[in-house]
């Protein structure tokens, strides 16, 4: 069954450098469930405030730093400004499936410092932006889906490139490095469907390298 359900969706390069590999996580998903568990008990979801107004998908991170937005920018802190807590450490079963991944698109070597939670309820979506914010334009960025769809646009790295746009499933991993490191990406706003394990919920982690000169208290 495993084998025909990846004939039915090979893994698929997106653009030079960036590559979709369509349940490659599945096989973690129970851990990865676990892993978000332990770490929203400690950093619990949050809808971060930009200019823009408040964010539709909910946010937590761990690792060495985690992603934050207020209305001046977008940075990454040591600690968690919910908690004044560091941010939860990375579970292993998380780190270990990023590095797999990104070796298996072809970043060996991949360290991530960071994985930013993102949970999606029906309604919420992402706009188009580039994650510009790391300061390790040599490694690339590991995102993993989990639970219900999502239409995923994936551009280059000017905002008005063409867009390939994918479902991301339960389980897709779409790594992204190289001469797509910049590329244009968003997420259309998630319809409201079913998965047995998330319900009407989609989470997605991504994983990044981050220099630490950057990372702020
Ligand atoms: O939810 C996704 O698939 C993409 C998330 C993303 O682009 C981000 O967190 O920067
Ligand atoms: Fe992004």
């Amino acid at each position: 069954m495993e084998d025909l359900f990846a004939s039915l969706r090979p893994r698929t390069v997106l653009a030079e450098g960036a590559v979709w590999l369509p349940g490659f996580a599945l096989p973690d998903a129970p851990a990865l469930h676990q892993a978000i568990a332990d770490v929203s008990a400690i950093a619990p979801f949050r809808h971060f405030h930009t200019r823009m107004g408040a964010m539709s998908a909910a946010m937590t991170s761990c690792g060495a730093c985690g992603w934050t937005a207020d209305p001046s920018g977008y940075h990454y802190t040591r600690t968690d400004p919910e908690t004044g807590e560091p941010w939860p450490p990375m579970p292993d079963a998380l780190r270990h499936l990023a590095i797999r991944a990104a070796s298996e698109a072809g970043y060996d070597g991949f360290e991530p410092e960071s994985c930013l939670i993102n949970r999606y309820m029906p309604g919420a979506g992402m706009g188009l932006h580039q994650d510009r914010d790391e300061g390790r334009p040599e490694a690339p960025v590991v995102s993993v889906s989990l639970g219900i769809p999502a239409r995923f646009s994936f551009g280059g790295t000017s905002r008005s490139d063409p867009k390939r746009i994918i479902e991301l499933l339960d389980g897709d991993v779409v790594v992204w490095g190289g001469a797509s490191r910049f590329a244009w990406h968003g997420v259309s706003r998630i319809r409201e469907t079913f998965h047995p394990q998330t319900g009407a919920m989609r989470y997605n982690l991504t994983f990044r390298a981050i220099n630490a000169a950057l990372f702020r208290p």
